[in-house]
């Protein structure tokens, strides 16, 4: 039997809810064939759109209900969220279509008193929309926690880095869909080329604000699918990501190593850069991950990687002295993806951020012994915590003095909005930058 949208809506969100599950893999797993776009774009936008505004659901549906949430089963709980974001967010949906959608899920899910239950909430709230979505609470922390679904820790540690104002914007664009970015593989085609095929298929294209290398592309269905993906003249990447292989802007020939490589991103961009000659190693802790870095590498035309499996936390002796370059793309809180994993806000725990710090300074610190007299280190991440970028690399170079950020200022053309080129490091975010919030800091070994 076939499941509507909003029934393979409701099976992802589930699981998402339940198990902790990624989204993005989740839908993957439960988009089957024979969905048309409109269908899946359905499912994407209440799937996405339900864990956006999932605090501010909450706080909805608890005016609306006499049961606490707690105690309502997590199925009944879930097709009531549906439908709140159906009534509050998609004004396309008739609000009868959404209640009686919800109603038609919940007697197939639950029984007559939970039916009753799930139309009586739907209904009053759709009666008194504006009422249902008044946020009644004085404090800035708790209300932009609510408007903006995200939890009250983080606010609290955005607005003590970065200000009130500053951490609004920033919540309110995470729930912003996100435009898809890709790096051309200019070892197999340039970016007028991909472009002009590109717009041939129909897809709006237009370049990126700062990488050199990337393409912003509108309307992404399916781009996965074209041939010029499957040959490799192109990979999905965001343009921040990209920037990690531009400003480390390695030579052909170099000896590169990549401590935490998976799923080769950025290991693929380098050997782009070095045009296909030197040597990368490419390593990660998880075996099931060095596959990826292989199957881009043979896609994307590059033979110059060397995959293996490791510890970065674990000194190397095999690798001592010998990087013309290192890269530690080091593993993070990842709070600077939320726009595209809404789940973070979630699954993220405060706790987690002081037990990556220890990792990401462990690491570096044995990273440091890896590169030549001269080498480039380049450390970066997903994450606009300073406690993971900027605290971190600081504490860094107090303790090594032979260590020097360098001037980045020559390897990005658009300075619009980054201020901090000179000094050797961009922190990027969201709101101002459009693109995933990301930190790079490039740094010389001087002695
Ligand atoms: C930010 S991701 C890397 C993304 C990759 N550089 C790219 O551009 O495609 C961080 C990676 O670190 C790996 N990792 C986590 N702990 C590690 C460790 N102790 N040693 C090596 N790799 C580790 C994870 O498996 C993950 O693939």
């Amino acid at each position: 039997m076939n499941l509507s949208a909003r029934e393979i809506a409701l099976n992802i969100l589930y699981e998402i809810f339940e198990n902790g599950a990624f989204s993005n893999i989740t839908i993957k797993k439960h988009l089957v064939e024979g969905l048309d776009h409109k269908e899946e774009g359905l499912i994407r936008e209440i799937v996405y759109g339900v864990l956006e505004n999932d605090i501010y659901i909450n706080y909805i549906i608890s005016k609306a209900s006499k049961i606490k949430l707690k105690k309502i089963h997590p199925v009944i709980l879930t097709i009531l969220k549906i439908g709140v974001y159906q009534l509050i967010f998609i004004d396309r949906i008739p609000p009868s279509a959404a209640v009686n959608e919800s109603v038609n899920l919940a007697k197939k899910h639950g029984h007559k008193g939970t039916i009753g239950f799930v139309n009586g909430i739907l209904r009053n709230i759709s009666r008194n929309k504006d009422e249902f979505m008044k946020i009644e609470v004085k404090d800035k922390i708790d209300y932009i926690s609510i408007k903006y679904s995200h939890p009250k820790w983080m606010v609290k540690r955005w607005i003590k880095d970065y200000g009130d104002e500053f951490t609004e914007e920033l919540c309110r664009k995470n729930n912003e869909s996100p435009e898809l970015n890709i790096r051309i593989n200019t070892l197999k085609t340039n970016k007028d080329e991909l472009k002009e095929r590109l717009v041939d298929y129909g897809f709006i294209v237009k370049d990126a604000n700062y990488a050199k290398d990337s393409l912003i592309v509108e309307n992404p269905i399916r781009i996965t699918e074209l041939p010029e993906f499957k040959k490799g003249h192109f990979i999905i990447q965001d343009e921040s990501s990209t920037l990690v292989g531009q400003i480390m802007d390695p030579i052909p020939g170099s000896t590169v190593i990549d401590l935490c490589s998976a799923p080769g991103g950025k290991a693929t961009h380098l050997a782009q850069i070095m045009n296909n000659k030197g040597k990368i190693l490419s390593r990660d802790i998880y075996e099931h991950k060095i596959s990826l870095i292989e199957e881009n590498a043979r896609r994307l035309g590059i033979n110059i990687i060397e995959t293996s499996m490791s510890d970065a936390t674990k000194r190397d002796e095999s690798l001592v002295n010998i990087a013309d370059y290192l890269l530690l793309d080091a593993p993070c809180s990842g709070l600077g993806l939320i726009r595209r994993k809404p789940e973070i806000k979630r699954n993220r725990r405060e706790e987690d951020i002081d037990e990556l710090v220890k990792l990401q300074y462990g690491i570096l610190n044995n990273a440091k012994d890896y590169l030549k007299i001269g080498g480039i280190l380049i450390y970066s991440t997903c994450t606009i915590e300073k406690d993971e970028n900027i605290n971190l690399i600081n504490k860094f170079l107090e303790k090594n003095k032979n260590f020097k950020l360098v001037n980045i200022e020559d390897k990005i053309n658009n300075k619009q909005d980054i201020t901090t080129l000179k000094s050797g490091y961009i922190q990027l975010f969201p709101h101002i930058h459009n693109t995933d919030g990301f930190y790079i800091a490039k740094i010389i070994k001087e002695r």
